[in-house]
């Protein structure tokens, strides 16, 4: 059996990297930055009040109390900049630029809270710079606040908008294609007859696609019919894409539709040293009809069909390899390691990922279901992976074990 790096690292290399292109901020949220983002301005652009209350010459308050002239009115926005003369004040509100001749600000609680046209008398001294925010305080011109690699989230696109980038270079997304293959398989809301499922696996891998920062396009489910299931593909290859994500017929059945379709045509098929996600395939494939391009080539995975194994190996090959083809810092699930509450069996020669939920507080992860590849309402109630080595058979309770941490919506 092929060691699970060995497959992971096919798998990366089937994805390069999906070039860049331009978002606007609205869109940047998850994106990874492709390039520096230097600031052309400073921030705070000029000097400004912290506080609203009263621009003054901090050497006009000594012996307060002291009443003194209200000169200007400077709300935030005020752009012809009145200066200040010496021994008199101008009312100023919080982001206001600060008046030329002016070196501190008194917070209006401090005053009796005179009006422009009249006087206001001061209770308290400041020292020069008081509530006042120097320009470049944050960031100077020229300065780069983002660098490539960044993931945009929340902070880093308010930032970006504060140095005026409407939009940013970012990683292309790499755009994927999920197709599950099953005779058994009806959509979800239509009934069941005995020997039917729902079909789980298509909503499930394009939600992971998407998640992993991929776009996803999920295709209606395909019969074990190969000529069915070459047509289907072949017609939705025609729109662009990166790589093909399919589920089911790749074990040791008679009908195995994806394994019968796909031999012949450049995807290896192969058993990987994990439970579950044993049954693997990957490589490249090109259309029936595709032109000579040998861009043409699309990269395919074809995933196990149980449903615990789809998404265990999505996690292991699939998720790494689209965060790094789209230039993703840390293409892989941050690890851990925990206490495991419980005795785990593990098979001998196969990576055991089982599902769990850790504890962070105690540091305590228990499974949740048992080992089992069809236990998909188990899954559902995980929040990591529980890693247990290939050479491993048995691991009693209160030993260490590796947890991946999974997204928790
Ligand atoms: N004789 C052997 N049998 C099996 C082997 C083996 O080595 N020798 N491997 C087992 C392992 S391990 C796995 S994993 C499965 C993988 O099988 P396939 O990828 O061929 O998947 P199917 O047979 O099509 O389906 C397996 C299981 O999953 C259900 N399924 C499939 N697709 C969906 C879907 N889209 N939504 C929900 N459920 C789905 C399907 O009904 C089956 O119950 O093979 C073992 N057998
Ligand atoms: O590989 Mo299968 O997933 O062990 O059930």
């Amino acid at each position: 059996m092929r060691p699970v790096a060995e497959h992971a690292a096919v798998v990366a290399a089937l994805l390069g990297p999906t070039g860049t292109e331009s978002v606007a901020l609205a869109d940047a949220r998850g994106r990874v930055l492709a390039a520096d983002l230097t600031s052309p301005v400073a921030l705070p652009p000029f000097a400004n009040s912290a506080m609203d209350g009263y621009a003054v010459r901090a050497a006009d308050l000594v012996g307060t109390p002291v009443t003194l002239p209200v000169v200007e009115d400077v709300p935030a926005g005020r752009v012809d900049g009145p200066p200040l003369a010496p021994g008199t004040v101008h009312r100023i509100m919080t982001g206001a630029p600060l008046p030329e001749g002016a070196d501190a600000v008194v917070q209006v609680e401090w005053t009796d809270g005179g009006l422009p046209g009249a006087t206001v008398t001061i209770e308290r001294a400041v020292g020069s710079g008081q509530s006042v925010r120097t320009a470049g305080d944050d960031v100077v011109a020229g300065q780069v606040v983002l660098t490539a690699g960044t993931v945009l989230g929340a902070a880093q696109i308010g930032l970006a908008a504060a140095v005026g980038a409407p939009e940013l270079s970012v990683h292309r997304r790499p755009r994927v294609l999920v197709l599950s293959t099953g005779s058994e398989l009806v959509a979800p809301g239509e009934p069941l007859r005995h020997g039917q499922i729902h079909e789980s696996n298509g909503p499930m891998l394009a939600a992971a696609v998407d998640d992993a920062g991929g776009v996803s396009r999920l295709l209606r489910f395909v019969p074990d019919d190969v000529g069915e299931f070459l047509t289907t593909l072949d017609a939705a290859l025609a729109e662009p894409t990166d790589l093909v994500v399919t589920s089911g017929g790749v074990s040791a059945g008679a009908y195995e539709v994806v394994k019968d379709a796909f031999s012949r045509r450049g995807i290896e098929f192969t058993k990987v040293a994990m439970q579950p996600g044993m049954p693997q395939g990957a490589g490249r494939y090109r259309a029936d009809g595709a032109t000579g391009d040998p861009g043409a080539d699309v990269a395919v995975v074809t995933l196990p069909g149980n449903p615990v194994s789809s998404l265990v190996s999505f996690e292991v090959f699939v998720r790494p390899a689209l965060r790094r083809a789209a230039g993703h810092p840390e293409p892989d699930r941050p690890r851990v390691r925990a206490r495991v509450s419980e005795d785990l069996h593990s098979p001998a020669g196969r990576r055991q990922f089982r599902r769990g939920r850790l504890d962070a507080v105690t540091g305590t992860v228990a499974p949740v279901g048992g080992a089992g590849s069809h236990l998909l309402a188990a899954l559902a109630q995980a929040d990591c992976l529980l890693v247990v080595p290939a050479e491993v058979t048995e691991v009693a309770a209160g030993s260490d074990v590796e947890v991946w941490l999974l997204d928790t919506p």
